[in-house]
């Protein structure tokens, strides 16, 4: 963005750094153009984000670390994103979830 590159981009992927996911949004937002597409992976996160917490399978043992890494920051982004006006988005169930989200102002 310093270097004027607002507006610029077709597309960005985002697949790292899960914490800070939210936090790209906001900056890869301007740096997309109007019509863009903002690519988040990773987010249904095993799957852990679609389950109700008194699910059996979000209480099996094998989602401790999944739940103790990651899911808060993503279930988050999801609830933002899934909000955001200035955006349309929709969360591919494929591999482990893509949302994209299309810029529309
Ligand atoms: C899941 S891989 C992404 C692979 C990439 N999309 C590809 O197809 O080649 C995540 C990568 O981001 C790097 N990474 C993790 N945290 C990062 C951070 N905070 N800033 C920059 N890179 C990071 C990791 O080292 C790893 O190489």
């Amino acid at each position: 963005m310093r270097k004027g590159k607002v507006g610029c981009f077709d597309f960005a992927f985002v697949d790292a750094d899960k914490d800070n996911y939210i936090n790209y949004h906001e900056p890869l937002l301007k740096l997309v153009k109007v019509g863009g597409v903002i690519a988040f992976d990773n987010t249904l996160w095993f799957g852990s984000v679609a389950l109700a917490e008194d699910d059996e399978k979000f209480n099996d043992p094998i989602m401790g670390p999944i739940k103790q890494n990651g899911y808060d920051a993503i279930k988050k982004l999801n609830i933002f994103l899934a909000n955001d006006p200035r955006i349309e988005s929709t969360l591919l169930s494929i591999g482990d979830g893509v949302t994209l989200c299309r810029r529309k102002y």
